[in-house]
């Protein structure tokens, strides 16, 4: 019996590494077949374990001898390393090259075709990776989280909210709270102010205006700032303040199951609150506009209009049939379908744009030039409405073109969210151009399309790819960007002949996808720019933004001590700042 236990341990033992061995020579067998440069790495880099323990390795790999972080393999072992090398690996191993680690094979694609072709192509042919999208489930399965036929029913239910009428909701509510925000960090229009932090404050904003435009709950500003208790039950502004806590928190709800992070320290236990909190208050939302609806069904004849993007998704799940097969076939949601959406849209809708205002910001402090540029954009957009006075008719027709393309793109070219969009290839091999010729990429590849590289890459931006330059975007600015076939189609659309907008650079296909493209596209795209153009030209109309310079330091210090907060910037789960950037709000004329 001993015997037995004893060869079951050590063939236990021995399985996953031989596991792994015969894997990996898979993978290596196929990358040669593959005929392209190969870079070999010890551990799965985006693999399960290695993305939720990364943070606490990223401080220990700082300190690690010189000579070993500059090793070949350190480059795609540093968390972010996308982030970090930018387009230098693909300087080295060309703008398409493979990695194998512990069974896995995966291509980097800086190429701008290569990446147009597999972005565009049938949504079967790239797939999304089952990992890490499954974890979002966390209230129901969405719109991001899942494939194939049960995400087009989702795709379905979810794009159809996001229309004209909702985007000049999105306009005009981002108007209203960036004044209240502006008031709060000026002191109600002090000439100076100092703000520490300005990231807290624009995360809760961007929720504010995604609860109100999406669930029609309306939270007021004064919020605690580090809320550690867990939100009181009960109230409006507690759901603001425990959707954050969630938001901020995910990789906790991921990882560990209910039952631990519930005995666990307190604020583990707060962050329990918190999602059961939501959960309940998404499940009364949902009841009580269901109820609504059916009532407005049956005494009318017909819905109640939709006037948020919840009651617009709740229409789309109901049905008097309980059966699974039913809602399946015509293509509704179930109740907690709609919340898993509800929360994805809060969820997807924050930190990105949140954190496209944030690195906005510092880098117009960072570049007072450009400040001025964008100041003297906005006064002349605003100066040819009739009512500048009133933001509430500052039209949105007028400055986001102008604003959108330079300051926008530029910011997003720089800082996307996701470092890069991963896709595979599933069951089946496919076949693409590569340099102009047929190239087959296996089955059961990862394909990562490096956004960091290709924003980079000096064949699509010029050898001045890294700098931060707006005004290139203007087509009448001289620049050494190639200019691209096929026009962009947002920054055309939003082109028009009242604007007085300048005409917009359009960038090689294939080398600018920040929002993705294609069938899986970002949903929100627009959503999320003209949050940002009102919220930038709230702040710039009446306030310039400086470095918060140290009383021992210079403008150079600062300027050195903010870059280098910039440069440390770490995916979690979106790419964000790690540490706060002190500003100083100064009002225009002073
Ligand atoms: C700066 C702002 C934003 C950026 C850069 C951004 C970027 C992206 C990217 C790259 C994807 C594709 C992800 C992938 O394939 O893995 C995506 C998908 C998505 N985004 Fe955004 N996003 C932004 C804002 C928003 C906002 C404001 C919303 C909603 C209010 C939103 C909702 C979604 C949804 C629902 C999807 C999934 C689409 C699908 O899989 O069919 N996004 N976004």
């Amino acid at each position: 019996m001993e015997k037995y236990i004893i060869t079951l341990a050590f063939i236990a033992i021995l399985h996953y590494p031989f596991q792994c061995f015969v894997r990996s020579l898979k993978s290596l067998l196929a990358a040669r077949a593959m005929n392209l440069p190969i870079f070999w790495m010890p551990i799965l880099q985006d693999g399960v374990l290695w993305q939720l323990t990364k943070r606490f390795y990223r401080p220990l790999i700082s300190q690690l001898p010189l000579r070993l972080r500059q090793s070949e393999w350190f480059d795609l072992w540093y968390p972010d390393w996308r982030f970090v090398a930018k387009h230098e690996l693909h300087k080295k191993y060309g703008d398409v090259f493979l990695v194998v680690s512990p069974g896995s094979l995966s291509i980097e694609v800086a190429d701008a075709e290569l990446a147009a072709e597999i972005i565009t192509r049938s949504k079967y042919d790239f797939v999304k990776p089952n990992w890490p999208y499954s974890l979002l489930n966390i209230f129901g399965e969405n719109v991001v989280s899942s494939g194939g036929a049960t995400w087009r029913r989702h795709r379905k239910a979810t794009a159809s909210q996001f229309g004209s009428t909702i985007h000049k909701q999105v306009w005009r509510k981002s108007l209203i709270l960036g004044q209240e925000l502006l008031s709060m960090w000026t002191n109600h229009g002090a000439t100076i102010s100092t703000v520490p932090n300005i990231s807290l404050d624009l995360e809760f904003l961007v929720l504010r205006v995604i609860l109100s435009v999406g669930f029609g709950v309306t939270v007021q500003l004064n919020r605690k700032t580090h809320e550690s208790d867990p939100p009181n039950v009960g109230g409006i502004s507690s759901f603001a303040a425990a959707m954050e806590q969630v938001i901020t928190n995910l990789t906790k709800l991921l990882v560990f199951p209910d039952g631990i992070l519930k005995y666990g320290p307190s604020s583990w236990r707060s962050v329990h609150g918190s999602a059961t909190w939501v959960r309940t208050f998404l499940e009364n939302l949902i009841w009580t506009e269901t109820r609504k609806q059916k009532q407005s069904l049956t005494f009318t004849g017909h819905y109640q209009e939709a006037s948020n993007m919840l009651t617009g998704l709740v229409r789309q799940g109901i049905c008097h049939s309980e059966s699974q097969k039913y809602r399946e076939k015509q293509d509704l949601l179930s109740d907690e379908e709609v919340m898993g959406n509800m929360f994805i849209l809060a969820f997807a809708g924050t930190n990105s744009t949140a954190d496209s205002l944030k690195y906005s910001l510092i880098l117009m402090a960072l570049h007072p030039d450009i400040q001025q540029w964008l100041i003297q954009d906005i006064d002349t957009a605003i100066d040819y409405d009739e009512d500048a006075a009133n933001p509430l008719e500052w039209r949105e027709e007028i400055l986001l073109p102008k604003l959108i393309a330079p300051y926008c793109m530029e910011t997003l070219r720089h800082y996307p969210p996701l470092t890069a969009i991963n896709k595979s290839t599933g069951r089946k091999s496919q076949i693409v151009t590569l340099h102009g010729s047929p190239f087959v990429i296996p089955e059961d590849v990862n394909v990562n399309i490096s956004l960091n590289a290709l924003h980079h890459n000096p064949r699509y931006w010029g050898e001045n790819a890294l700098v931060y330059q707006p005004h290139n975007w203007d087509i009448r600015c001289k620049c050494d960007w190639p200019e691209g076939m096929d026009k962009d189609k947002d920054a055309q659309e939003t082109l028009d002949i009242t604007s007085r907008a300048p005409p917009v650079r359009s960038p090689v296909k294939g080398s600018y996808l920040p929002f993705s493209d294609g069938a899986r596209g970002c949903l929100g795209k627009r959503f999320s720019q003209v949050e940002f153009v009102a919220i930038v030209t709230m702040i710039f109309r009446h306030y310039r933004i400086e470095l918060a310079v140290g009383e021992s330091e210079s403008w150079e210090d600062a300027r050195c001590r903010t870059q280098a907060i910039l440069n440390d910037s770490a995916s979690s789960p979106t790419l964000s700042l790690q540490r706060p950037v002190p500003l100083q709000f100064v009002r225009r004329g002073h």
